[in-house]
């Protein structure tokens, strides 16, 4: 549906300073899925975005959107690949001195939809994002909420098969941006619309993503399946992100102390394993005691996702077996390295 070939771009500075935001970005969103790019700030997400609809032009690589290459496009048809490409931003973008209605029906008649057919895509998305009472309102009456629906509304009405979020939700309080969230999932279901989001934060990937990139310095450097990206994080950046989830505040002093009496794991749980009680298994099979040092389940969009960290003190020939016992219950293990907790 997308394809990003080995884009890369670079800014000049009004000091004529180079700035390479992008390197050689390479990456695939297929037709109907929510695909996420999450990294920290100025790791060249917003750019990579934009270089999708060419609000930026990327200075080498290609772009293809339903098969078409971006690059090699006269202007007008340009114009026309474009409108099938929504956006939506952090700030709304919403024009403050136009209402609601106008809002959406301004930029309908810039694109040349029929005067007669505006006011029923401007009632018919209204109503979609659960504001069809807001029509004469001015954007500073509504929420941060109310005004990202609007920008949403006004991104649909113009029926696009691809919907492109910049921290569409990093604006908003945690109960509004739950509520955007189900907002995007709902027109991704219900209307198949491929969705394109870049965030910093790992909570809108788990709760609406099914694939997600992680960006760094301008490079992808790890991307795959929500679920494999969250149970087997390759990259120190990754782990990070998916380390902020399961907080291990112990002391590294006492989880010194405690490796030398036995190991100190990591237990991932993914799906239906998530609710097994392996773990309580372990003291009644083997001569060993198991202590829950930390632990949290996060829902991702489909499945539960777990982590425990445990201690698990015995001889080593039993904590061998109790750690063999686990792997064989499908449960994810892997030994904590203490600086990494
Ligand atoms: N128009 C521009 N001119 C010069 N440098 C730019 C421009 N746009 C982006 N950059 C630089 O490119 C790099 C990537 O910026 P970008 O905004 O894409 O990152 P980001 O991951 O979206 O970060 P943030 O979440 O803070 O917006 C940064 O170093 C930024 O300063």
């Amino acid at each position: 549906m997308i394809q990003l070939k080995e884009i890369s771009k670079t800014f000049y500075s009004k000091k004529n300073e180079e700035v390479t935001a992008l390197k050689g970005v390479s990456l695939e969103v297929k037709q109907g899925e929510i695909f996420g790019v999450i990294g920290y700030s100025g790791a060249g997400k917003s750019t990579l975005v934009r270089c999708v609809n060419l609000l930026e032009k990327p200075t080498s690589g290609d772009v293809v959107v339903n098969g078409a290459s971006l690059k090699n496009m006269s202007k007008n048809e340009l114009r026309k690949s474009r409108q099938n490409i929504g956006m939506i931003f952090q700030g709304f973008n919403l024009l403050k001195t136009a209402t609601v209605y106008e809002n959406i029906a301004i930029p309908l008649k810039l694109t040349g939809i029929s005067s007669k057919e505006i006011p029923t895509r401007v009632e018919k998305y209204l109503a979609i994002v659960g504001l069809e009472d807001k029509h004469h309102v001015y954007p500073g009456q509504l929420s941060g909420g109310q005004k990202q629906r609007v920008a949403i509304a006004r991104a649909l009405s113009h029926e696009p098969d691809v919907l492109l979020s910049d921290e569409a939700t990093s604006a908003l309080d945690p109960e509004t941006t739950h509520s955007i969230l189900d907002l995007l999932l709902k027109i991704n279901r219900e209307f198949g619309i491929t969705i394109l989001l870049i965030t910093h934060e790992m909570h809108v990937i788990q709760k609406i993503c099914d694939r997600v990139a992680v960006m760094e310095n301008g490079e992808v450097i790890e991307q795959g399946n929500v679920i494999d990206l969250y149970s087997s994080p390759k990259k120190r950046t990754t782990k990070k992100f998916v380390n902020s989830l399961f907080p291990n505040d112990l002391p590294k002093e006492i989880l010194e102390q405690l490796k030398k009496r036995g190991p100190i794991i990591s237990m991932t749980f993914v799906g239906t394993s998530a609710d097994k009680p392996a773990l309580s298994q372990l003291s009644k099979k083997f001569d060993v005691d198991a202590n829950i040092l930390s632990g949290n389940i996060v829902q991702l969009k489909d499945k539960p996702f777990g982590k425990l960290v445990a201690h698990i003190q015995g001889e080593t020939e039993e904590t061998d077996k109790a750690l063999h016992y686990l792997k064989e219950e499908g449960v994810q293990v892997d030994e904590v390295e203490i600086n990494e907790s």
